[in-house]
């Protein structure tokens, strides 16, 4: 049992303007920065007099000041606890702290960088390495993720459920059992065997509760996320069974519904997550008292569901997240006093083995053969029939398997019956003298030759064995580079073909998201387990799925859907990260040529035959082998490093991607709803009006405004026409009257339109399609 209080940890979030000097110093204590000390300013108003205190300190584990990296976050404090869970106690972090202080960084990581990997997918790497290492126990690892909502659980899991809203994710229950153990119904359970497993589990989860989010639920700031490690122990032939949980909590914004400022919906939500973090604060002081008997878990699901992370088994982390700004300093003080109370917790963690009742029925049943056996032998229990001829033959092939049997260890098991004991022994006898007439033929110097062969054929053998392996894990590899490179070369023969067709015919709508989802190839090429393949494949349809989007767009649409991701804030960032994805491609080419080098030279020294007898040449081939396998094998880890990083990479393009493509769906909506109602009293619409509103960019995005009249979302002055030399037909010259008409220097004419959004569009591209003829016929005849 291991007595520990929990343990806390604070850090401060870098400040984005610059800050008056002196509003916060920490101080080291041997050589640890451990003690923060906040100085309230002097002319602070809101919540602060001037004849109140001004410097209030606080003491921590250690404090994390803006500079701190996510790797040194996750070295101090996550990875001392993934150790504990690997040992087999439960582990809890939790992080806390107001709205926008970096917990969801601190936990889940920056979705724009690689290094800004949070301490969750740190933590399932690490795990899942170390699960590698440790050969001498079987490992099970499972993933849960529950987001509790204004008291309401929720499985971010389930792939059986196509969420668009919150409420469409299946509704998680607490049942308790008669010893007060906690059950959560409806959560399910993953299993993960390998990190791409967990990390895409992570990914479905992160994407469920992005695609829930609406503007009233901003989920992520609003609700409660506990992403749950279940890892299982046991050693070979053990009946022990070992489970240990971890869980990695990020709390709603701790902030005091007088500072929210808000109402209706809102105010509910801020009701709420104040009543759970006032039920946490609760139990929090109830456990920090001497001698309670009563602890309130049960007032809110989520103190229910930590209930052993609070006062119980488990080693528990706090992360108070401080944004140590002017206007901020209140909600900081008042994390850090949480802080202070949480860090008077004492848990007492335990290891929590059960022994497994089939394991442990099987040894049972043998020991009682194994007495009753001895009994047999002690009383006399003889029996005098013979054997029969079908119990001879068994007798022989348990001799037989006895013998090659390589474990030193093994037992000839027959029972307390001396007919068998005897034949065994006769038996046994009858090889022994076969074998020594054979053997005299074979000399003797061959013999000696052959036993110094014997270790040498051995370890051949074992490497050969690791070769195979490797050389099939190669040609994976090479396998998925050539893929991703057919895939890129498709993507740009697609764009050529596209931006071709769209000068040209703008005959059929392209496919959206045709440039992201090249990079995906990796992922889904990568040889998994049935269950991986399935989220793999899952993940795509999932982007369609969850946005809401169609399959195919109309070309207006797809249009605006162009332009609102090249003027989308997120574009930079999904350039740059694209430019990455392909520099760490070419790198993990390289590196699979090299390996392939060195794995030849591995191959070709193997295929040597080896001298009989050790030898100076011998030595000197086995010293080269050796060094091009160290090689072989740093390169190796290197690739595998590479393959996790450009697979994290393509989740993060994947997550901004499905937030592009909500984002895109919901201003879509709500342009089309407005332009609707306007368009309600007069249904033909106005082509080109300047009058007509213009679709608009949510103000956060907006980089040049966009020219995209009414709901089609057609620009069509873009598909004007050019001066044409050649006369056209009559009816291409009413159609193009009547949309130069429409030009904004000429009188306007109007296009009558259905008020159906899907066919409105279809006119347009319609209309824009036959311009295009139009044009092309001018361009020909010039
Ligand atoms: N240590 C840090 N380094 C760099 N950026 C950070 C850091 N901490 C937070 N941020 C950035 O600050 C912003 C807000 O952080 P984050 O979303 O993690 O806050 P939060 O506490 O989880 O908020 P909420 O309660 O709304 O979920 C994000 O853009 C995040 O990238």
């Amino acid at each position: 049992m291991v007595k520990q209080t929990i343990q806390i940890f604070a850090r401060v979030k870098p400040t984005v303007r610059k800050q008056p000097q002196g509003i916060y110093s920490i101080e080291e204590d041997e050589k640890l920065p451990t003690s923060l000390e906040i100085i309230v300013p002097r002319d602070l108003a809101d919540g602060f007099v001037n004849n109140k205190r001004e410097s209030y300190k606080f003491k921590f584990q250690r404090i994390f000041d803006q500079d701190a990296n996510q790797e040194i976050v996750f070295e101090n404090i996550a990875k001392p606890v993934a150790e504990s869970v690997l040992a087999g106690y439960n582990g809890t972090i939790f992080a806390y702290g107001q709205t926008g202080s970096g917990k969801t960084f601190t936990i889940t990581g920056g979705a724009e960088r690689y290094s800004d990997r949070g301490i969750i997918p740190r933590t399932l790497s690490y795990i899942f390495e170390q699960l590698q290492k440790d050969s001498s126990k079987i490992y099970t690892t499972h993933i849960s993720y529950l987001e509790i909502y204004n008291e309401c659980g929720y499985d971010l899991l389930d792939p059986r459920h196509e969420a668009s809203g919150l409420e469409d994710l299946p509704k998680v229950t607490i049942l308790e059992d008669p010893d007060q153990n906690i059950h959560l119904k409806n959560l399910s359970l993953h299993q993960a065997t390998t990190e791409e497993e967990a990390l895409n589990l992570l990914f479905l989860g992160d994407t469920n509760r992005m695609i829930a989010e609406t503007p009233m639920n901003q989920a992520s700031t609003r609700s409660h996320c506990i992403f749950t490690i279940h890892l299982t122990s046991k050693q070979p032939g053990c009946a022990t069974v070992r489970h240990a949980k971890l869980h990695l909590v990020d709390l709603a914004g701790s902030e005091r519904v007088a500072k929210t400022g808000v109402g209706g919906q809102l105010l509910t939500e801020a009701k709420y997550i104040n009543l759970s973090l006032h039920y946490l604060e609760q139990v929090i002081i109830a456990l920090s008292e001497k001698h309670r008997l009563h602890i309130p878990y049960r007032n809110s699901m989520m103190t229910s569901v930590l209930r052993d992370s609070l006062g119980g088994n488990c080693m528990t982390t706090m992360i108070a997240t401080l944004s140590l700004e002017k206007r901020n300093i209140d909600e900081s003080i008042s994390t850090c006093r949480f802080a202070q109370r949480v860090a008077l917790i004492k848990n007492e963690a335990v290891l929590n083995e059960e022994v497994d009742p089939r394991l442990e029925i099987a040894r049972l049943q043998k020991e009682i053969q194994e007495l009753k056996d001895e009994l047999a032998i002690v009383t006399g229990e003889m029996r005098t029939e013979a054997l029969t001829e079908a119990e001879l033959l068994q007798l022989e092939k348990l001799i037989t398997a006895f013998l090659e049997d390589q474990d030193p260890e093994s037992r000839l098991e027959v029972g307390a019956d001396m007919r068998k004991i005897h034949y065994c022994f006769h038996h046994l006898k009858k090889i022994l003298n076969d074998k020594k007439i054979h053997g005299s033929t074979v000399g003797l110097s061959e013999i000696k030759g052959q036993e110094c062969q014997e270790p040498l054929r051995e370890e051949y053998k074992k490497l050969q064995g690791i070769l195979q392996q490797r050389d099939n894990e190669i040609n994976i590899l090479v396998n998925m580079l050539k893929k991703e490179k057919k895939k890129a070369q498709d993507a740009l023969h697609l764009s050529s073909m596209n931006r071709s067709e769209s000068r040209h015919s703008q005959s059929s709508p392209v496919p959206h998201g045709g440039n992201l989802e090249g990079s995906r190839t990796l992922l889904s090429s990568t040889p998994t387990t049935a269950q991986d393949s399935s989220l793999s494949s899952y993940r795509p349809s999932l982007l369609h799925r969850k946005t809401g989007m169609r399959e195919e767009m109309s070309l207006g649409r797809q249009e605006a859907f162009e332009i609102f991701k090249r003027d989308h804030a997120d574009s930079v960032t999904i350039e740059d990260n694209k430019q990455i994805l392909k520099q760490r491609f070419s790198e993990a080419k390289a590196l699979a040529e090299s390996i392939n080098e060195a794995r030849s030279k591995i191959g070709i020294s193997e295929n040597i035959a080896l001298p009989k007898m050790q030898d100076p040449l011998e030595e000197k081939l086995r010293s080269q082998v050796e060094e091009e396998k160290k090689r072989y094998k740093t390169m190796f880890k290197h690739l595998k490093a590479l393959k996790v990083e450009i697979e994290h990479l393509q989740l993060i393009m994947d997550k901004a991607k499905v937030k592009l493509q909500k984002e895109f769906e919901d201003w879509w909506t709500e342009e089309a709803t407005t332009l609707q109602d306007q368009q309600a009293n007069s249904p033909a619409v106005n082509f080109l009006d300047h009058r007509t509103p213009s679709f608009q960019m949510p103000e956060s995005q907006h980089r040049e405004p966009l020219l995209l009249p009414n709901r089609s979302n057609v620009n069509i002055r873009k598909i004007l026409p050019s001066p044409c030399l050649i006369q056209p037909s009559q009816e291409e010259s009413s159609l193009s009257a009547s949309l130069e008409n429409s030009a904004p220097d000429r009188p306007a004419s109007s296009i009558p339109l259905t008020g159906d959004r899907q066919t409105d569009s279809d006119i347009l591209a319609f209309i824009k399609a036959r311009q295009n003829v139009l044009q092309r016929k001018c361009l020909g005849s010039n």
